[in-house]
């Protein structure tokens, strides 16, 4: 049985003060269930001020958008899966595609980040995707395909074992354009295909893959009612407290809880 999971990834969004703020609001608004599993992903600068304000043992966790693939050295400007540990986090968002496409990361860079993650402890949560050119030109599974098999290259079972896929349709990012169910679910099947054929079906049947690209409250239960589809990973909408905690409520829903 799969766990459904709502991430919300902020993004370069809210100061340190701001998140304190939203998530106050939000840990009232969104009523903890077993039933579903809720993560935020504040930028760097906020997760202190995240994580104090939520407190020891709140049912939101927390995420970082990013690691460096080393513990610690001479890599200015970079975040190490330690520090992120420190700060409360228990995920990592990895090879998301404005990662890929503005700051140039390759499944072989994003696979050293993943083997950080996993030698750390943090479950990531890795994003792939198509561009819409390669969306029209029918190359979706091959690229969805490539992105797997590079950034997993080398990884056992055992490793595996906390990952969870998020789709993430480039075109559908920020967009207000959502892929539809039935564009989303061939492409979940096929990423639960390959995981079986790479590794196990234990791997393929126990990996959670998520949908995301303008997932709002409106279309969040289309999705959610597909059994190949295991929560969102939320951008713009998950930004007001309002929105965010609807389609929690949602999902909490669709599980009967
Ligand atoms: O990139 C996303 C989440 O990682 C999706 O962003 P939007 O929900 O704003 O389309």
């Amino acid at each position: 049985m799969r766990i459904p999971l709502i991430a919300g990834n902020w993004k370069m969004n809210k100061t340190a003060s701001e998140a304190a703020t939203f998530v106050r609001e939000l840990a009232q608004k969104a009523i903890p269930s077993p039933a579903v599993e809720t993560v935020i992903a504040p930028p760097f600068t906020a997760l202190d001020s995240v994580h104090r304000t939520l407190g020891l043992g709140s049912s939101i966790g927390l995420a970082g958008q990013n690691l460096h693939w080393e513990d610690h050295g001479a890599y200015t400007g970079e975040i190490s899966a330690p520090m992120l540990k420190d700060l409360g986090c228990q995920y990592v968002i990895l090879g998301h595609s404005e990662r890929r496409a503005i700051f140039g990361e390759r499944d072989a860079v994003i696979q050293k980040k993943l083997a950080a993650a996993f030698r750390h402890g943090l479950k990531p949560i890795l994003c792939v995707g198509e561009s819409l050119g390669e969306r029209e030109a029918g190359r979706t599974a091959e690229i969805i395909t490539g992105q797997l098999k590079g950034s997993l290259a080398g990884f056992t079972a055992t490793h595996l074992a906390t990952l969870t896929v998020a789709y993430e349709p480039v075109w559908a990012i920020g967009t207000g354009k959502a892929a539809s169910p039935e564009q989303a679910v061939p492409v979940h099947q096929t990423i639960r295909q390959l995981l079986q054929q790479e590794w196990s079906s234990t791997i393929a049947q126990g990996t959670r893959i998520l949908y995301g690209g303008s997932v709002t409250p409106q279309n969040v239960a289309s999705f959610l009612a597909s059994d190949e589809i295991d929560g969102a990973l939320v951008g713009g909408a998950c930004l007001q407290v309002e929105s965010f905690a609807s389609i929690i409520a949602l999902a909490q829903k669709r599980t009967g809880h």
